[in-house]
């Protein structure tokens, strides 16, 4: 997302900036990024582009390095060109600050808990290996051109418009979907993993904190509280009056090669320097998740909606 103030007069005859700009994800040749960033000329861009869906990193893995690893240093060198920043010409005032969405995944394989901003990293994916790269390259420019680049390594960020494949909303619309009858078994992988998960809302306020430091940092973002999938399958399905033992089936197909075990986060640093905690507790994230599906699902206006029935049926 590039986030740029409209300007007091049009610029070359080019057209007004809007307050807020999406870059589509076709805009990954470096070319195209700069002529985007040049007619927006944003104050803020946030780069939450990624393929992002852990599993399937192992099947594409080179797409994910492009996306996913190769889009963040894009991105920074469209910036870069922009502003004409070079080592010997660094930013003058008023250059964009930069975001981007490094993740918990690098702490992959974990060497202490919780996990800080010096916590070593230890990928387990593609996906983690390429998030990386992304993390240092953000370090890179800041270190070379001095440009306000600054990666928030988030953990786990749900809420009820989070992808069915991701485990929070599969579980949720399972809950919903098994109480009203749609089906009547939910298939998972492994229910050992521990996630420090947290209201997606929370973090983006946090995000926007991050751009508005007087220097550019890292910091970490999570609740510092862990559950397993279990604890999470379980409190779903109470929330609904019923037992997950009677519907979940563990299939080993949904297993990954390389599991990340646990992750518990120390937001210590985003909660002294930025001032930011989380607002919503993980069992009202839950609630408010099957809440929300419930009434997805059980909505007549959504009854002809094939993605919906898709929703209910496949996940
Ligand atoms: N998706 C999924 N996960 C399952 C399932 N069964 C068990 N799990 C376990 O649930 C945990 C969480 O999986 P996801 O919800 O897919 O999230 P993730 O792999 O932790 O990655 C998410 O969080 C990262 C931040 O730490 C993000 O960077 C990443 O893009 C993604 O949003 C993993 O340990 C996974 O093995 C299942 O059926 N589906």
């Amino acid at each position: 997302m590039i986030r740029g103030q409209a300007p007091p007069a049009v610029r070359g005859g080019r057209r007004p900036n809007p307050e807020v700009r999406l870059v589509s994800g076709d805009l990954l040749d470096q070319a195209s990024l700069v002529a985007a960033v040049d007619q927006v000329r944003p104050d803020e861009v946030y780069n939450l582009g990624a393929l992002s869906y852990v599993p399937i990193s192992w099947r594409q893995s080179a797409t994910t390095a492009e996306i996913t690893g190769m889009g963040v240093l894009r991105m920074l060198e469209a910036l870069r060109i922009v502003g004409g920043i070079t080592a010997s010409r660094t930013p003058g005032p008023g250059q964009p600050r930069f975001y981007q969405a490094s993740s918990s995944e690098m702490f992959g394989k974990i060497r202490e808990t919780p996990q800080n901003e010096l916590t070593p990293f230890h990928p387990r994916s593609p996906y983690g290996v390429a998030k990386v790269f992304g993390h240092y390259t953000v370090q890179n420019y800041r270190e070379s051109y001095d440009m306000f680049a600054v990666s928030g390594i988030l953990f786990n960020h749900e809420s009820p418009v989070r992808g069915p494949e991701f485990v929070t909303r599969k579980v949720s619309l399972a809950a919903a979907a098994i109480k009203l009858g749609l089906r009547d078994s939910l298939r998972l992988g492994n229910l050992e993993a521990e996630r420090d998960w947290g209201f997606a809302g929370d973090y983006v306020r946090g995000m926007v904190l991050m751009l508005g430091q007087e220097k550019p940092e890292d910091f970490v973002l999570g609740t510092g509280v862990t559950h397993s999938v279990r604890e999470l399958v379980s409190m779903a399905f109470a929330h609904v009056g019923l037992d997950w033992r009677e519907h979940v089936v563990v299939d080993p197909a949904l297993l990954r090669p390389a599991e990340v075990d646990l992750l518990c986060a120390d937001p210590a640093k985003a909660r002294e320097r930025l001032g930011w905690k989380p607002v919503v507790s993980f069992e009202e994230m839950i609630a408010l998740m099957v809440d929300s599906d419930l009434r997805l699902l059980s909505d007549s206006r959504h009854a002809s909606d094939g993605h919906v029935t898709e929703l209910a049926a496949l996940w």
